[in-house]
């Protein structure tokens, strides 16, 4: 069986490293350095980073020098994400080096542009799933965007990669990540599932790892990091098989 692979999150506000409550605008709290931040997961033994832009994810600017300076700097794998949404921002994206991106509110609002780049770019493009109960959200999870089965089958037909779930109602709340909701989407998909959101003790990350067989490839961890809940060290080395 292989291994649930980690991600940990640089969600990046106004230049600083954050964690909100819900997704909320509004809600963070400051962590400082996002470059520092990353170079500790890196240092710590990550093989992933989950780097976002929650600026352009918002709609209130963005920090795409920053999140570039950062990309460049990571020898590990990048996957980013946040206000990818036309072919400008995917071209600054990949220019990056990232490994992928995730696309979230393009696939909500503009479909035949998001089959077009799975067509182009294969599994360098992943799609955010973010949700409340089963309604998908967009533009930095502030509007109702669908039904998560019915965006996940069309997005199935069209070849999409891979599908990052976040479970808002959980996302940077430390209360554990909706295992129902991930293997429900794992029951409707075979591609790989990374899953988001509300992580907060190794004993959550064994039990997201016992979903490696449905299809859940990896975890973010956000907020858990931050609040020093455990070390990376120590989920890297929960999760290993
Ligand atoms: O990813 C986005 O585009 C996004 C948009 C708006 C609000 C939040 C967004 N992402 C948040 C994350 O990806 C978190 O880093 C991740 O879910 C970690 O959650 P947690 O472990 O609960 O802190």
């Amino acid at each position: 069986m292989s291994k649930l692979e980690l991600l940990p999150a640089v969600d990046v506000r106004d230049g600083q490293a954050v964690r909100l409550v819900h997704g909320e605008s509004g809600s963070e709290t400051s962590y400082g350095s996002p470059l520092e931040a990353a170079l500790a997961w890196q240092s710590a033994g990550a093989e992933w980073l989950h780097l976002v832009d929650l600026d352009a994810a918002f709609g209130t600017g963005d920090n795409r020098a920053l999140i570039s300076e950062v990309t460049r700097a990571m020898d590990i794998k990048v996957e980013l994400s946040g206000g990818i949404r036309d072919d400008a921002s995917l071209a600054a994206a990949l220019a990056t080096g990232c490994t992928r991106v995730n696309l979230g509110t393009a696939a909500l609002e503009t479909p035949e542009w998001v089959a077009k780049v799975i067509a182009e770019f294969g599994d360098k493009i992943a799609v955010g799933l973010d949700v409340r109960g089963t309604t998908l959200r967009g533009r930095g999870w502030t509007r109702d965007g669908g039904d998560l089965y019915e965006t996940l089958e069309r997005l199935n037909k069209e070849g999409c990669a891979r599908y990052v779930v976040t479970d808002i109602a959980k996302d940077g709340t430390l209360q554990g990540p909706n295992l129902e909701l991930l293997r429900n989407v794992c029951a409707a998909t075979d591609r790989p599932v990374v899953a988001s959101g509300g992580v907060s003790s190794l004993d959550d990350l064994r039990a997201i790892a016992e979903l490696v067989p449905l299809g859940v490839e990896g975890s973010i961890v956000g907020k858990a990091l931050y609040a020093k809940a455990f070390t990376l060290e120590e989920a890297l080395e929960a999760v290993a098989q």
